[in-house]
Formats: C-alpha cells, structure tokens, sequence
C-alpha cells in the first residue's frame, strides 16, 4: 500500500479555467480519504489528475514518495472505479474482472486466482458467469469494485462510484466499501457531492469549494469546529442555522441582538469578550435549539410553522421574529404547528463566523 501526497497541485484547462487552485494534503498509507464539495468544485478533477487522466498545470504529485507527475496512468499503480461502472456489456463478470489482468500478461493460475479471491470478498461467485446487462445496478457497482480490486494495486481511487444507485442501495454499498477498506487497509481516495457519504465513510474529508481546499479534517472535527460558513453549512442535515447580528451583553444577559429589535439569549460561556459589539454571523445546529418543556423557563420563544417528523426524530420549522429557524426535537410531546415554542441554545455550541470573510472567529488566546 501507499502514500498519496499533493503539493500545490494546479489544473488550469486550455480555456483558462482554474479547476483546482493549488492542492496540497496527504493520504496516510491505508487511509481512506473522502474529497467532497458540490457540483464543479475540481473533486473529480483532482482525482483524474492523480490517476494521471487529466495532466497536471503545476505542483507536484508523489505515490509511495516518488514524483509521478509524468508517469501513465497504467504504471502508476493505481485502480479507478467510476460512477459509470465502465464494464464491458459483451464480457461475463469473470470475464471483466481478468481483462486487465490478461492485457498485463498476468499467468492464467493468477488470474483465475485473484477473481476467486475477489468474488468471495464481493460475494460475486454465483454471478461469474453472467453478462452485466443481467446485473442489478449493485451488483454492477460490486463487479467494478472487483475489476480494481484483482488489479491489487497500491492506491484505490473512487470517483462517486454509489451515485447511479437508489437510496437503500446506496447505504448499503456504502457498509460494503468501508468493509473492504477495512480488510484489505488500503489506501483510498474517494469523492462524492454526498455529505452523508463523506461523514459516514471518511476516515479524514477535504472540502473543496471552487477549485480550493476549505478545510482537511475528520468528520467529527469538521462538524464540531467548521473553519468557515460553507463547511459548516455544507456538512450536517438540516444544515446549520446563520443568524446575523451584534454580539451583546445588556444587563449581564449575553446575546445576539438582531434586526426588528430582537434579541437572541446565548448561553454566557459562549462569547469571547472580546467580541462584545461586533457583527457576528452565528451558527447553530438543529440539535442545539433545545425545546423547554411545558412550564419549563424558557429563554426565547419562536412560531412552529411546521412539523417533519421522521420517525426517530421531528424537524421544526421555526420563525423567531423575521428569522427562521430548524430545530431537531425528539419526536414525543411537540407542542403544536402554529403555537409559540420556548427554546434555549446548548452551552458550547455556538459557532461565530466574521460576516466579511466567512471565518470562524478565533477566539482571544
Ligand atoms: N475540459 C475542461 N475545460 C474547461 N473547464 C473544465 C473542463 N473540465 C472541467 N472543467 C471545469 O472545471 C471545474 C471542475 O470540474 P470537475 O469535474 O472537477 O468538478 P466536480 O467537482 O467533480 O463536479 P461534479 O460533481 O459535477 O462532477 C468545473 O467548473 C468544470 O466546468
């Protein structure tokens, strides 16, 4: 297995267009790594240029430590797994999976060997000999999991390989590829748009926005503590709340105080002296509007305009003054739609951006 590592990798295309605007980070031997951003961010991009299928404009990529910028993608030592599948219709499973062998002058016995292997681990046996056309849409996906897998290859890339599948598929394919990462601790460096995708199968994600790299962290760390406004809003279903507002302390009450007049209670932890007065943008998560029970001293009221409940969970839609707002409450005793729900922040899970640049503010050390 192998190290993938980027330092200042720059795609310009023909027409001008910046793809990727410099990229640097390290895929740990036998990490799996997760590149996602929404459409035309350069994910795919970045990828193709580490498979060698898209040349590199500046910077310099290394395998294992070595400089592989010029080197073909065929000795690169690397497999590639597309959404597409990329089989081919005319071939039988077993068929598809010994092509790339049988190109590279592998012996037969090895062959026949390696398809065994990759069968079993994918549970392809009873399929060998079947046409992709005669395959399900995960049973497709399995078949081009194998094809990189009996390459054995030092680095696996995965370019949104789950996309073409339903929703149920999708979840369960996922289980799959963090399983076969974990047998076979490989390295892997895969991209989605698919935020949940990112947070369930990353060990570390890059996000990246337009053609730059916004923050490289764990999922939890990312979730935790988001570098700017779009990772915090990017990651996490319903997305984060923004509120824009002065932060104050009126009375010895902390809060943010907002437009009509209103003002948003903070628990007092929260704010950094220091950034009494300032416009703030402040970031709260569905789960950290807390609903008050019944007779329970509330610090702030808001409308429930509607209820989603989901089963295991109800999302709320709130308004507070002009602003609204997602809440996640547990799914027994919501007040009702149309009613005033009284709420209160979590201590410790505020997060502040500066409106000007979208970064998270530091706090005064
Ligand atoms: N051959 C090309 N010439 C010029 N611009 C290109 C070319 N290929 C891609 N781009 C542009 O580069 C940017 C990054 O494209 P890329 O395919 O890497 O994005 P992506 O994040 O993978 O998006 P998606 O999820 O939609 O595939 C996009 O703005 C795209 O329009």
């Amino acid at each position: 297995m192998a190290t993938v590592a980027l330092d200042r990798l720059r795609k310009v295309y023909p027409d001008g267009h910046v793809a990727v605007a410099g990229a640097s980070f390290e895929a740990a031997d036998g990490e799996l790594l997760v590149l996602v951003g929404p459409s035309g961010c350069g994910k795919s991009t970045l990828l193709r240029m580490i498979a060698g299928l898209e040349a590199i404009s500046d910077g310099a990529l290394r395998i294992d430590g070595r400089v592989v910028n010029d080197v073909a993608p065929k000795d690169r030592d690397i497999a590639m797994v597309f959404q597409s599948y990329a089989l081919y219709p005319h071939m039988t499973v077993a068929e598809n999976l010994a092509f790339g062998l049988t190109l590279r002058g592998c012996p037969k016995a090895e062959i026949e060997e390696r398809i065994r292997a990759a069968a079993e681990t994918l549970e392809l046996g009873a399929l060998l000999q079947r046409r992709p056309a005669a395959l399900s849409g995960g049973q497709r996906q399995r078949v081009a999991l194998g094809r990189a897998l009996v390459r054995q290859p030092k680095v696996f890339l995965l370019d949104e390989p789950l996309s073409n599948l339903d929703a149920k598929l999708r979840a369960s394919m996922r289980t799959e590829i963090a399983r076969l990462h974990r047998s076979l601790g490989a390295t892997m460096v895969y991209v989605t748009h698919d935020q949940v995708e990112a947070m369930t199968l990353g060990q570390r994600i890059v996000v990246m926005k337009d053609g730059e790299i916004q923050q490289i962290d764990t999922p939890m760390a990312l979730y935790r503590r988001p570098a700017n406004v779009f990772v915090a809003t990017f990651l996490g279903s319903p997305a984060m709340n923004l509120l824009r507002g002065r932060l104050v302390a009126e009375g010895g009450k902390p809060g943010l105080a907002l437009s009509e007049g209103l003002m948003l209670p903070l628990p007092g932890g929260d704010i950094d002296p220091s950034w009494l007065g300032r416009e703030v943008d402040l970031g709260l998560r569905p789960e950290h509007l807390l609903l008050c029970a019944p007779g329970e001293a509330a610090d702030f009221g808001a409308g429930l305009d509607m209820l989603e409940p989901v089963g295991s969970e109800a999302f709320a839609y709130l308004r507070f003054g002009q602003h609204p707002l997602v809440a996640r409450f547990a799914p027994d005793d919501l007040p009702a739609p149309g009613s005033i729900a009284g709420l209160r922040v979590a201590p410790g899970q505020s997060h502040f951006f500066d409106p000007a640049t979208g970064l998270r503010l530091p706090a005064a050390g």
